[in-house]
């Protein structure tokens, strides 16, 4: 496996409650992760932690650094993330992770097409290259004809599919999922996770997605079951 990021001896505390008991993982290009396990077990905790959002107690998070033009990462390869000050941690928030949440959290008042173009704006980029951009994402997930509309004009379904558009857009490494079919019908959700699992290996991107439902999971390379802030099984599906 090539790793991309990696967790190592994860600890996280809330005053007496110990959310991460020592967790290692990593997920490499083209792999992808399902974090299941019990209500309040960590699988929230774990997500967020690796994804920078949450700084751990103890341990590291490591995401490889971007590779130069010659291919050869600068430096020695990797960024201590759990390391990194507020500013340069959203930047890289920002332009090297995609993140999909269980309601697509798209912005009410603008049309599908600026909702995934808007990390691009973010980064700087000006609108019309962004949306022209942000367009090409609606054929490969099946919503091509559904640029203009608003997200209340979108099905749960197609709302999910724009917001898988909008993390992959800015091209990152690795797509963080939190629950993404959480609010879907089972056949729906087995179309989501298709397209997410699959889009996102096509773009060499890593995927970690915590769910509740083993069918789902099922459609990730691995699975890691947290329980009490601890790995206790781990199932491959795919050889890595
Ligand atoms: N911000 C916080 N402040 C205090 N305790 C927290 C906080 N976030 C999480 N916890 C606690 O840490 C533990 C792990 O929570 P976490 O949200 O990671 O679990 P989870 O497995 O994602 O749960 P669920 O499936 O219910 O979403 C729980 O006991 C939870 O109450």
């Amino acid at each position: 496996m090539n790793t991309v990021l990696a967790g190592h001896g994860l600890v996280k505390k809330y005053g007496s409650t110990t959310a991460l008991s020592g967790v290692d993982v990593e997920v490499g290009e083209r792999d992808s992760l399902a974090i299941m396990g019990p209500s309040g077990s960590g699988k929230s905790t774990l997500l967020h932690t690796l994804a920078g959002i949450v700084r751990p107690d103890g341990g590291q998070v490591l995401l490889r650094s971007e590779r130069s033009e010659t291919g050869v990462p600068p430096g020695e390869g990797w960024e201590r993330i759990d390391k990194l000050g507020e500013n340069r941690l959203s930047a890289l928030r920002r332009k090297r992770f995609g993140f999909v949440f269980q309601f697509g959290q798209l912005l009410p008042e603008l049309p599908a097409e600026e909702n995934v173009a808007l990390p691009l704006m973010l980064e700087g980029m000006p609108r019309g290259r962004a949306v022209e951009r942000a367009r090409r994402w609606f054929a490969p997930l099946g919503i091509d004809g559904l640029e203009k509309r608003r997200p209340g004009q979108l099905s749960g379904g197609q709302a999910q599919r724009v917001a898988i558009a909008r993390a992959l857009v800015v091209e990152p490494d690795v797509v963080f999922a939190d629950e993404p079919t959480g609010a879907l019908d089972q056949t729906t959700s087995t179309e989501v996770v298709r397209l997410l699992t699959s889009v996102t290996r096509e773009q060499g991107a890593a995927l970690v997605m915590v769910t509740h439902d083993a069918d789902v999971a099922a459609h990730c390379d691995r699975v890691l079951q947290v329980r009490d802030g601890l790995i206790t099984h781990y199932t491959q599906y795919t050889a890595a």
